[in-house]
């Protein structure tokens, strides 16, 4: 296995990654909350996650990947204040709470997929682990760390040394926005809720040792993570803008329960737009996912994604769309030209490209295994496609070529995702390269039968999906604009 570093938030630098068990990895990535449509900060967060997934187990590792589904809890002021988000938007669309969770996670789930990301091996959902936000937060009274309010339990952050390690803030220096009356009931203005009193006529409620009431947000992630991971798992992922208080807490939870918790703290960077401003849903300055798939290949906003570093800001326009565009097709169209002429080459090696390949392949890994740095393995994927396209101007054998495909399967497809994954059988190349085929058959039949208007309309309807027709001395070839 290579050695590989990641940049370790908790201690703010890059360090060797050591699972607690060798050969396996847990991670854990915070999700969305399930109340509108995912936009392109959301996709680079969970694209980044999922290279890093992608890459641990190119690496040889096995990984256990669970991310969470906030569905209650998640309030529109992080200082326990404010309207329940999912409540909020099931007023605004006459739907029940649980209607506007499932409708925004499948909606978040088709996305996903567009875009290739595996899907978590546990996806657990806030309102399905309930029973044990309430037993951590039973174990957080018992031992001094909490303490209940009227039917509300509030962590003591002052009980908690360490409080603020992460996030790299000091307890004095935190100020609470947080509204009078709810001010009043904790003991100190910084304190979080762990668990709130359900008032009258909110919907979303559970029995619990202090009435009924709902969970905070940051206890979900707590629960959950321990719950499938165990105390001590290997990786803990999520955006930036969560470091503080989102995941301040979810250690301070965890670790004051006697749980020591995630060992490697990784966290992506935001997609931006206007020149700084996070991209983000109540802010109301997103660009949803299915916006842009109406206009782009849900792989080329992939592309996007991994062409900057995870810690980088990605600033959201369409000019940088447009050149992932041509990039994309850049990469793709050469590694399908390898597939084609794999068909008809000559048995045999072409020893200067096999060189070129060895060498882009290391410093693909190499880069990949520094952080995770995708934009410099994308390069070498760029070096190694300048090199095949010259090759390619002469006669290349076949096990080259099939080592070229290999390469570009296993680092273009399986670690970056940027090309279907080979198991799956839609987007297949093998399978589209063979459908085309008969249309373009069908093509050139009506054209021998002089049926022009049929063959226009075939070609029409193929431009309409973004697929190219172009008649050349040796054939029709095709690709994707
Ligand atoms: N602009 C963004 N760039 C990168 N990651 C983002 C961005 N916005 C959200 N995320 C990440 O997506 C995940 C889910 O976030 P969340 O559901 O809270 O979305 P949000 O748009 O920030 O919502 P809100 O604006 O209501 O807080 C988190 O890991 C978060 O860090
Ligand atoms: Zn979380």
């Amino acid at each position: 296995m290579p050695d590989i570093y990641l940049y370790n938030t908790l201690t703010r630098q890059k360090e060797p990654f050591t699972p607690t068990t060798p050969g396996h990895v847990g991670m854990y990535v915070c999700g969305p909350t399930v109340y509108s449509d995912a936009h392109l900060g959301h996709a680079k967060a969970q694209v980044s996650f999922d290279v890093v997934r992608r890459y641990l187990k190119h690496a040889g590792y096995r990984v256990r990947f669970v991310s969470n589904v906030t569905d209650v809890g998640h309030l529109t002021d992080d200082s326990d204040d404010g309207d329940d988000k999912i409540l909020r938007r099931a007023a605004l669309e006459k739907l029940e709470p649980m209607e506007i969770a499932d409708k925004y996670y499948w909606s978040y789930f088709e996305d996903m997929t567009a875009l290739n990301v595996l899907k978590p091996d546990i996806t657990p959902r806030a309102t399905g682990h309930v029973p044990e936000q309430i037993k951590l937060t039973q174990e957080l009274i018992e031992k001094g760390h909490a303490y209940e309010v009227d039917g509300s339990v509030y962590f003591s952050v002052t009980s908690y040394a360490p409080y603020g390690k992460l996030s790299g803030r000091k307890v004095e220096d935190l100020v609470s926005g947080t509204r009078e009356d709810i001010r009043e009931e904790k003991h100190d203005p910084r304190d979080f809720a762990l668990w709130k009193r359900a008032e009258k006529g909110h919907i979303m409620r559970w029995d619990s040792p202090w009435g009924e009431g709902f969970p905070g947000w940051h206890i979900e992630c707590s629960a959950m993570s321990l719950k499938y991971l165990g105390e001590n798992f290997d990786i803990h992922g999520g955006g930036m803008d969560l470091q503080f208080p989102h995941h301040e807490a979810e250690i301070a939870q965890a670790e004051a329960a006697g749980h020591p918790f995630a060992r490697y703290w990784i966290h992506n960077n935001m997609v931006t737009v206007q020149g700084g401003e996070k991209m983000s849903k109540s802010k109301g300055n997103f660009t949803t996912l299915k916006d842009l798939f109406e206009k782009y290949d849900p792989m080329v906003v992939r592309f996007l994604l991994v062409s900057s570093h995870y810690r980088s800001i990605t600033e959201f326009s369409e000019e940088p769309l447009r050149a992932a565009q041509s990039g994309y097709a850049r990469l793709r169209d050469t590694m399908l030209e390898v597939k084609r002429r794999l068909e008809t080459a000559p048995e045999g090696r072409h020893a200067t490209l096999e060189g070129q390949l060895k060498q882009h392949v290391d410093t693909f890994n190499e880069a990949m295994s520094d952080d995770f740095n995708t934009p410099e393995a994308v390069a070498a994927l760029f070096n190694l496609t300048r090199d095949v396209n010259s090759a390619l101007t002469g006669s290349v054998g076949k096990e080259t070529l099939q080592a070229v495909l290999d390469a570009y399967l296993a680092l273009g497809g399986d670690v970056l995702g940027l090309f279907a994954d080979r198991s799956s059988d839609t987007g297949n190349p093998e399978v589209i390269q063979t459908l085309m085929e008969l249309v373009i058959d069908a093509r050139q039949n009506y054209r021998a039968t002089r049926e022009f208007q049929k063959s226009d309309a075939l070609r029409a309807r193929l431009s309409a999906i973004g697929v190219v027709l172009e008649d050349t001395p040796q054939g029709t070839r095709w690709k994707i604009q």
